[in-house]
């Protein structure tokens, strides 16, 4: 499919901090636009319905899935997430650039339908530093920390499935590499754009 924005996709294991990463991205470049997600689980600490997410029954989840409402979704840790596909196409369909912070289920969902979807996969440094992220966070009981750490082990091993693998390590170096990512995939697009149009105004067709 093809579109005018760029479309950039950030998953993780939950704990490696890609909101963290995605939300000072969102604040430094006003043309990235982030999509928010649909979700069954229920909202924690601040999170406002329509904000992080969409915070909606199971009820509603099912209907919007048999109305094939959804660009991808997914259960991840024993919760329903999606993208709407009223969300995607309402902000690229304008030609902004637009961030989506989903699993790496839905992330190889999104680059079937849109192959120049770029794909990024964030690291933690190890997985001490994963545990005590989510430890530090305060937000997950002990045993929603543990079934996300035994679901990481498994997510980890998509990574190589990525067009870009960051290390969160230190904050502001992950941060400068997701910036570079999404300069360099704009210069990439500006530059096909501007050669598609040389070579259209050279045959006279423009
Ligand atoms: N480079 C870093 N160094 C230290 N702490 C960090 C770093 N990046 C993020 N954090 C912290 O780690 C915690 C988890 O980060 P964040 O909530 O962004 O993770 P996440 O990958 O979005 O998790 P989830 O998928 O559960 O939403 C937060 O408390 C955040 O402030
Ligand atoms: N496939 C999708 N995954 C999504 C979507 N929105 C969020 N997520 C992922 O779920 C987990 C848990 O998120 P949390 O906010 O409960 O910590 C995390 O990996 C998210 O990236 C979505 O629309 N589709």
């Amino acid at each position: 499919m093809d579109y005018p924005g760029n479309l950039f996709v950030v998953a993780a294991p939950s704990g490696a901090g890609k909101s963290s990463l995605v939300k000072a991205l969102l604040e430094l470049d006003s043309h990235v636009l982030p999509s928010v997600s649909h979700t069954t689980r229920p909202p924690r600490g601040q999170e406002k319905h329509g904000r992080e997410y969409f915070f909606v029954p199971d009820a509603e989840f099912d209907q919007m899935v048999q109305n094939d409402a959804f660009v991808e979704w997914a259960n991840v840790h024993s919760r329903r997430y999606g993208t709407s596909k009223k969300m995607i196409e309402d902000r690229i369909a304008h030609g902004s650039d637009v961030i989506l912070e989903i699993d790496w289920q839905g992330a190889l969902q999104i680059k079937r339908i849109f192959a120049n979807a770029v794909l990024i996969f964030i690291l933690p440094p190890s997985w001490d530093e994963l545990r005590s992220r989510l430890e530090r966070r305060g937000e997950d009981s002990p045993e929603v920390i543990e079934t996300r750490l035994k679901n990481a082990a498994d997510e980890l091993a998509q990574a190589k499935e990525f067009d870009f693998v960051i290390i969160n390590e230190l904050f502001e170096r992950a941060l400068f590499d997701l910036k570079a990512v999404v300069h360099a995939q704009r210069l990439k697009y500006q530059a096909q754009r501007r050669a598609r149009a040389d070579t259209f105004a050279a045959l006279g067709i423009l």
